[in-house]
């Protein structure tokens, strides 16, 4: 079985609930989290880059696929804090479903 460190997730949640919670000046996670559009800009980033996830799969280049796929898993968490949404809920899903 991996043993993979998935720390920096939940660093990362902690970074973007920081930014809900404090907002501050230059922030990309704020200017997502405060957008006029409300979670319609962040639903928009999580299309986009959903999208470019499967181009770069179909590119077949490996660095493209770990990039793209950054950045969805980027803008999924801070959709995710946008909604209230812990990591806990998702990892708690997931343990369910093990057959
Ligand atoms: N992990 C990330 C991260 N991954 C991707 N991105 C941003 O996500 C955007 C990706 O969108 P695109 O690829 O479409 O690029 P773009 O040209 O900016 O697109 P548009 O927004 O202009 O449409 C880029 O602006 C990236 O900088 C991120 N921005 C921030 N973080 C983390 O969030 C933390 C807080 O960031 P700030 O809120 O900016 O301080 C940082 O310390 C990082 O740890």
């Amino acid at each position: 079985m991996p043993d993979t460190d998935l720390s920096i997730l939940d660093e990362l949640y902690g970074i973007i609930m920081d930014r809900k919670e404090n907002p501050v000046e230059n922030s990309y996670v704020c200017s997502l989290l405060n957008h006029r559009k409300g979670i319609d800009k962040i639903l928009e980033k999580v299309g986009e880059e959903s999208i470019e996830t499967i181009l770069a799969v179909k590119s077949g280049k490996r660095e493209e696929i770990i990039y793209e796929s950054s950045d969805l898993l980027f803008h999924l968490m801070v959709m995710f804090v946008a909604e209230g949404i812990t990591l806990e809920e998702i990892t708690t899903e997931l343990q369910k479903r093990r057959k």
